[in-house]
């Protein structure tokens, strides 16, 4: 008998789950941006992508130079297939038997008049995982409809959150609905994966962007409704100069979130203004503060302190940056 007790710590694995979906097939029939970025998740953590696309490729592929798609499907296999011709259909079937996962991406519809319904999905390959997503649902007032990232913002009640000063709506220059569907889309299909191991049944998932950014909403719906706010969470709305956005000397910003005490105390005393400890009302002191410097000076102090300090970084700088230079 030995009295050694034996620990097998799990290694972290970057990019997290790196590897772990090796051998799953996923065959991806999705155009523009959430779908493909899904699968590109999916491949990130190992699994093998199969992209059908029409011949001459899919719309996405010409769209802001050819960026997105390049860089969204990074790693896929690509066919071109014409799911209206004979060829493609007999090509697009075998596919469909070889693979565990489909996700497509186009209106509720639009497969099965192509010939690849759910009733035909499912005699190829009784065991698919078969996800639609879709921008608001396969049922619903607007199922049909098409629509873009700024429609399922809107519709969400995100939109109505990144607001001007004078509650104008901002145009996102990030296209957040379609990043957060391809994940709401990953999130579902791994889901499916774990209860295919544990069951072998397949699954249908109809996974709508919109119903998904909803979720986001849930806490700010229940302010809403207890009259406390229409300007989302009270204390990280801007309302309180600790947990703020500010302008710095060379027209840069930073975000301070100094949101507990000991953080806001800990950035007064380091600015040497303790009179504004317990004051929420001083975003024009704190705002004259940080337009003394450039960014630069705060990114460093944003390095050796700890009070929820960060540059506002433009994506090309975050290479330059100590911390992404180390992950
Ligand atoms: C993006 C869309 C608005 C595009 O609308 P439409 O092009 O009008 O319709 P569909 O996508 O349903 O149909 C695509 C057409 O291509 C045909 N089609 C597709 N693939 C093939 C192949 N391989 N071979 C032959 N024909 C094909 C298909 O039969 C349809 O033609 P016909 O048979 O002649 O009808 C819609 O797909 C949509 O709302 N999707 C919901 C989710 C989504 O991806 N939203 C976009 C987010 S991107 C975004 O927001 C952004 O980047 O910005």
């Amino acid at each position: 008998m030995t009295s050694m007790k034996e620990t097998r710590k799990p290694h972290a694995v970057r990019p997290p789950g790196g590897g772990f979906l090796e051998s799953i097939k996923v065959l991806d029939v999705t155009y523009y941006l959430p779908g493909p970025y899904s699968s590109y998740r999916l491949a990130e953590m190992g699994a093998d992508v199969t992209k059908v696309e029409p011949p001459g490729g899919e719309p996405a592929r010409r769209l802001a130079g050819g960026l997105i798609h390049e860089k969204k499907n990074a790693g896929k296999t690509i066919v071109e297939l014409d799911l209206k011709s004979e060829e493609g259909r007999a090509r697009m079937k075998e596919l469909v038997r070889e693979t565990d996962v489909l996700i497509e991406s186009f209106r509720p519809g639009t497969l099965e008049r192509l010939g690849f319904g759910e009733d035909e999905l499912f005699s190829l390959n009784a065991g698919l995982i078969y996800c639609s997503m879709t921008g608001y649902g396969l049922e619903g007032e607007f199922a049909k409809a098409g629509s873009h990232d700024l429609n399922y913002l809107a519709l969400s009640g995100v939109l109505s959150q990144l607001t001007d000063e004078s509650g104008r709506p901002v145009q996102p220059k990030n296209t957040l609905a379609d990043f957060a569907g391809g994940h709401f889309v990953a999130e579902a299909v791994l889901a499916a994966l774990v209860r295919k191991m544990k069951t072998g049944e397949g699954a249908r998932l109809d996974v709508s962007i919109t119903d998904g950014l909803t979720h986001w909403q849930s806490v700010h719906k229940a302010f809403e409704e207890a009259g406390l706010s229409d300007r989302g969470v009270p204390d990280l709305d801007g309302s309180r100069a600790r947990y703020a956005i500010y302008p710095t000397a060379d027209g840069r910003y930073v975000a301070l979130g100094a949101l507990e005490d000991k953080f806001w105390h800990a950035f007064c005393d380091f600015a040497g203004h303790p009179e504004w400890k317990e004051r929420d009302d001083v975003h024009e002191d704190v705002a004259r503060y940080f337009r003394a410097e450039p960014l630069s000076h705060w990114s460093d102090v944003s390095l050796r302190t700890d009070f929820c300090l960060t540059p506002v970084l433009r994506p090309g700088e975050l290479d330059e940056h100590p911390h992404w230079k180390k992950r």
